[in-house]
């Protein structure tokens, strides 16, 4: 391993500086103590001189006794002011942490517009700013904003400014690629010079606007920077920060540089997925290292190739990160593909025969149709167990109908659902506030007379798309639903000239794979029956 990089979280303050990013006190704490589990080195908790939340952040964070770092972030004085009386600078001392992390001009332009006063004074702002902060005995970093910009506008005020920081006492000079425009060839050298100028630990913060920011951060590291400010998911102002999540793995993985230990690599890509469920921002699935499809197959020649050897199409073993391997079934796939996702579900399906070709040729078929399975993985999943012999299915629809009307300011729809299990009819009838509600309400009631954890499934999502546009009176209409039961979640389609019918359809499938756990508890010994949980995977609701 090289020498150690120390990883400095912003995603409570620039992260929050992302549009759609708004965390609550409790969310903050939620992800400090996330962050503290994956092994950042500093949390950058927010501005406690901006407001309440930010304080109260910092109050509680306390008592979580993290083992990382906590930095609360301010900028330097305000102009013709002191640093003793200036509010935001206080507010800082008064948190009660350990650091600070104060922003700072170091752009001539932005001393003359942003700030309107003089260049001595901004760099007397940053020096006094420091010295104060060191009279509190903290650790002190300089962000020095649009450092970049301003160094190859007039480098000796840039590099000015950054003496002004490290004569204040400053422990560590951040150097930020603010507007997120430089190239990562500039990064390295203006980083190397600043290096053979001051003899200070350097850090680097970049932002995305150009899609750089990662390649910038590993430049600057490269070039001798030994503290990684970013975020997760890449969250921040405008297009985002520096991604974390790529950066701690090209790092350790790729660089060899020691950042956390192997098992807190490994809480990667759950750190993400959690980060991106307070943040309530969805990921995108094509996220490297941490995103559902950085490891998911779906082209035949790579599955065939990975049944052989995973490196074939994979650049690390998914776990490192925490993520793993997933195999698509598409009209794109091959046998290889067929094959494995039935190994997946411990069917006995292990060569190439003319059975997995023929359902092969029917999923492409289906999918030429209109089908799409892989974001379907549960009506896939009884499609395979289908052809494969090994699903009898719980219940056989016999008939549905469903109404809609107003009366007055209200709307309301009415399903009736006939249904039979093992012979015997069941009929039932619900009201809901849109007809797939009421039919999913239906539905589910007839089935909670023989099947009372059925009550645990609720439908989540719901995704309609017209397909065939070029001849819209044909089109067909494929609807994706997701469900959600008591521990898992699953995707199922249907598709129909009629959107309530392929979303009956789409809803009669995610029942089906719910009861295919609940099916095998009811029918085996409990022994047997927690073999049948593990056998079926998935599908224990
Ligand atoms: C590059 C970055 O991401 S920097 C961080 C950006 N983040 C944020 O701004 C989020 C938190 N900010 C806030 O809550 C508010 O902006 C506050 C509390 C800091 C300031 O609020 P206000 O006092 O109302 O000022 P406002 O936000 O309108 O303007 C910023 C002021 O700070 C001054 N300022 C900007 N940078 C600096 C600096 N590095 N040092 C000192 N003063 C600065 C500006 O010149 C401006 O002063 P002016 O009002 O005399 O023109
Ligand atoms: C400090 C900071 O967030 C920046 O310069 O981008």
């Amino acid at each position: 391993m090289s020498s150690n990089i120390f990883i400095f979280d912003t995603t409570l303050r620039d992260g929050t500086q992302g549009e759609g990013i708004s965390l609550s006190a409790d969310d903050k704490l939620k992800i400090a103590k996330k962050l503290d589990q994956l092994g950042v080195h500093y949390i950058e908790g927010g501005n406690p001189g901006s407001n309440g939340k930010d304080i109260e952040f910092f109050q509680r964070v306390k008592s979580l006794n993290l083992n990382a770092k906590l930095t609360a972030f301010g900028s330097t004085r305000r102009k013709n002011s002191v640093a003793e009386h200036d509010a935001n600078l206080l507010k800082i001392v008064e948190s009660g942490v350990p650091a600070a992390t104060l922003v700072g001009k170091a752009w001539d332009f932005h001393v003359h517009i942003a700030l309107q006063t003089s260049l001595e004074e901004n760099l007397a702002m940053i020096q006094e700013s420091f010295a104060f902060l060191k009279r509190n005995s903290m650790e002190a970093m300089y962000d020095a904003e649009h450092f970049f910009d301003g160094y190859k506008n007039n480098p000796e005020y840039a590099l000015a400014a950054l003496k002004a920081a490290k004569d204040g006492g400053a422990d560590w000079l951040v150097l930020c690629d603010t507007n997120g425009g430089t190239m990562p060839n500039e990064i390295a050298e203006i980083v190397k010079r600043v290096k053979a100028e001051l003899d200070m630990p350097i850090g680097i913060h970049t932002h995305n606007d150009c899609e750089l920011a990662v390649a910038n951060t590993l430049a600057a590291v490269g070039a001798g920077a030994t503290q990684v400010q970013g975020t997760i998911n890449g969250y921040g102002e405008r297009c985002g920060n520096a991604n974390l999540c790529s950066i701690i793995p090209n790092l350790q993985l790729k660089m060899n540089y020691d950042v956390l230990p192997a098992d807190q690599l490994s809480m990667l890509t759950n750190t993400a997925r959690y980060i991106s469920e307070i943040a309530n921002v969805h990921m995108p699935v094509g996220q490297p290292y941490v995103g559902n499809a950085a490891f998911a197959h779906k082209g035949g020649i790579h599955v065939s190739a990975i049944m052989k050897d995973s490196k074939t199409y994979e650049h690390i073993v998914p776990e490192l990160v925490g993520n793993k391997q997933r195999v698509l079934v598409s009209e794109l796939a091959g046998q290889s593909n067929i094959i494995s996702k039935a190994a997946v579900l411990g069917l006995n399906v292990n060569t190439n025969n003319e059975k997995t070709k023929q359902i092969m040729d029917h999923i492409k078929q289906l999918e030429h149709e209109g089908y799409q399975f892989e974001a379907a993985d549960a009506s896939l999943e009884l499609l395979l167990r289908k052809a494969f012999g090994d699903w009898k299915p719980a219940f056989q629809v016999e008939s549905y109908k469903v109404n809609t009307e107003r009366k007055q300011e209200h709307i309301v729809s009415e399903a009736v659902v006939k249904i039979n299990i093992d012979g015997q009819q069941i009929y039932t009838v619900a009201e809901g506030n849109g007809p797939v509600n009421a039919l999913d309400t239906a539905l589910r009631k007839a089935l909670a007379q023989q099947y009372p954890d059925i009550e645990h499934v609720y439908l989540t999502d719901y995704k309609v798309r017209v397909i065939d546009e070029t001849d819209a009176t044909a089109a067909k209409v494929r609807v994706l639903v997701e469900s959600t039961g008591k521990q898992n979640s699953w995707n199922t389609v249907g598709l129909s000239g009629n959107v309530i019918d392929a979303s009956w359809a789409a809803i009669v499938d995610s029942f089906h794979y719910a009861l295919l756990s609940l099916q095998k508890v009811n029918v085996e010994t409990p022994n047997q029956a927690s073999q049948a949980q593990d056998y079926v995977g998935l599908t224990n609701i």
